[in-house]
């Protein structure tokens, strides 16, 4: 049953880590359950590795031959519906398939979802760049920021310039254990596109699937550059991306999704609260309890909103980061219970780096406050702005051993002024 559209839309997920993994779960509930809008078959795509079965797994067993030498992880994936190593213990559905090409990974997909770490985006970008289908329509689900000397980039930025695709921001108070393992969550999704793609249905559709020869100019940079892409319209044989339809491929009973269109403000609070968490993390690790890290959380939201405003004025709502699942939900979630936060609480109880906690104790997952709160910190300080945003400052120079944890009250304290 096609409904009144003869394609569907073939989905992608690139990247297969703790949140890539999570993710590819949920959309492939979802694919199978929307038979109309979605092909079932969702393709995961697995920088691939050996790894060992560990004792979490579903499927170690001790002493068997399997679990006692290394393995491709993605034909783990294909054979037991489990990633062992980034997210043990959960099964996935069979129709999510483990692909290690890229270029197979992504090939005939309109659906492409964008999830790894922030640092190898631009690099898989890059090498995707040709390899595309031209109407394809992207989902970051990143969070971070790319900074070189021309500014700050959204990473949906980054992605629809680099593809020449419009892309969109999934992003919220979403701890991926918690979501794999089907406890409710709420998430944000931001997607904006033009409005050719939000067109009701043809009866009959464009002969041959073949892309309509007219471009559409889009403006995808909303921050301070701009830059004008070609977008290729969607063919009017697949299912109408609106919406509705991007609701569908990611709201699940456990996982609601409200649907917005500030992309650069979900992208930002995604990115930002990173910093945050880390803040949170050490005030924790110092044993100064709930109230510190709520004071934390209240100058970190407020250091968010004035980001959006500086930086990404006439794009950014407000409202985004103090009423949104991407905003204010996030920054608590992940002050509670993150990766940052847990390794930076770790640092300081175990007299360690950051870094080392890292590698140390994440099994191969990689924290992203710490690079985010570094490329932060080179936009401010290339605007001579630091001082307009103390606690992602602060941040920054404890992580550089130039100051301690405990000035961070101090720090964020605004001056007296009679
Ligand atoms: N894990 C979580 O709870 C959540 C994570 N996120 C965000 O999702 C994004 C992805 O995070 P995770 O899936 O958790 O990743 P992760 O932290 O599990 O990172 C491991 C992934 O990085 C991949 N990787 C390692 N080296 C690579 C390379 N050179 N090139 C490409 N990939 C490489 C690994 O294969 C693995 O898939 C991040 O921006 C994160 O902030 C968002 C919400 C929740
Ligand atoms: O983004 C997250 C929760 O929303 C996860 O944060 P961490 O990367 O700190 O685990």
């Amino acid at each position: 049953m096609l409904g009144t559209h003869s394609k569907r839309h073939k989905v992608t997920v690139v990247g297969s880590g703790n949140w890539g993994s999570t993710i590819a779960k949920v959309v492939a509930e979802n694919t199978k359950a929307n038979p109309n809008l979605f092909d079932e078959t969702v393709r995961m795509w697995v920088h691939e590795e050996e790894v060992e079965i560990p004792k979490t797994s579903q499927h170690y067993k001790e002493g068997s031959e399997l679990c006692s030498k290394p393995q491709k992880l993605s034909e783990l994936v294909n054979k037991f519906h489990e990633n062992v190593k980034y997210l043990p213990g959960i099964t996935l559905p069979s129709n999510v398939v483990a692909v290690t090409s890229i270029e197979e990974a992504v090939k005939d997909s309109t659906i492409l979802i964008f999830n790894l770490p922030h640092q190898f985006i631009r690099k898989i970008c890059v090498g995707l760049q040709g390899k595309i289908v031209p109407f394809a329509r992207g989902i970051s689900c990143i969070k971070g920021v790319e900074v070189s000397e021309k500014g700050v980039t959204l990473l949906s930025e980054l992605i629809g310039q680099t593809l020449g695709i419009y892309c969109g921001a999934l992003s919220g108070a979403n701890i991926a254990s918690e979501i794999a393992a089907g406890k409710y969550s709420e998430t944000t999704v931001a997607y904006d596109p033009p409005a050719m793609d939000s067109r009701q249905p043809t009866p009959h559709g464009t002969p041959g699937g073949s892309p309509t020869s007219s471009t559409v100019d889009l403006t995808i940079t909303k921050g301070e550059q701009s830059k004008k892409v070609q977008l290729v319209p969607l063919p009017s044989d697949y299912p109408s991306l609106n919406h509705g339809n991007m609701k569908r491929l990611f709201h699940r009973h456990y996982f609601h999704v409200r649907m917005v269109s500030d992309v650069a403000g979900v992208s930002l609070g995604g990115a930002l609260k990173n910093i945050v968490a880390l803040a949170a993390g050490w005030v924790d690790g110092l044993g100064w309890g709930d109230n510190a890290k709520a004071a934390v959380m209240r100058v970190g939201i407020l250091e968010e909103v004035k980001f959006g405003k500086m930086f990404f004025a006439g794009s950014c709502k407000t409202q985004t980061f103090t009423e949104e699942s991407a905003g204010v939900a996030d920054v608590v979630t992940s002050c509670m219970g993150g990766r940052n936060f847990r390794c930076a609480k770790m640092s300081i109880e175990r007299g360690l780096t950051i870094d080392e906690v890292e590698r140390r104790e994440l099994n191969g997952q990689k924290l992203q406050g710490t690079s985010t709160a570094y490329e932060v910190n080179s936009f401010l300080k290339g605007k001579g702005l630091e001082h307009e945003f103390p606690l992602f400052t602060a941040v920054y120079n404890i992580l550089e051993g130039k100051i301690k944890p405990d000035q961070i009250p101090d720090l964020i304290e605004p001056k007296i002024v009679d």
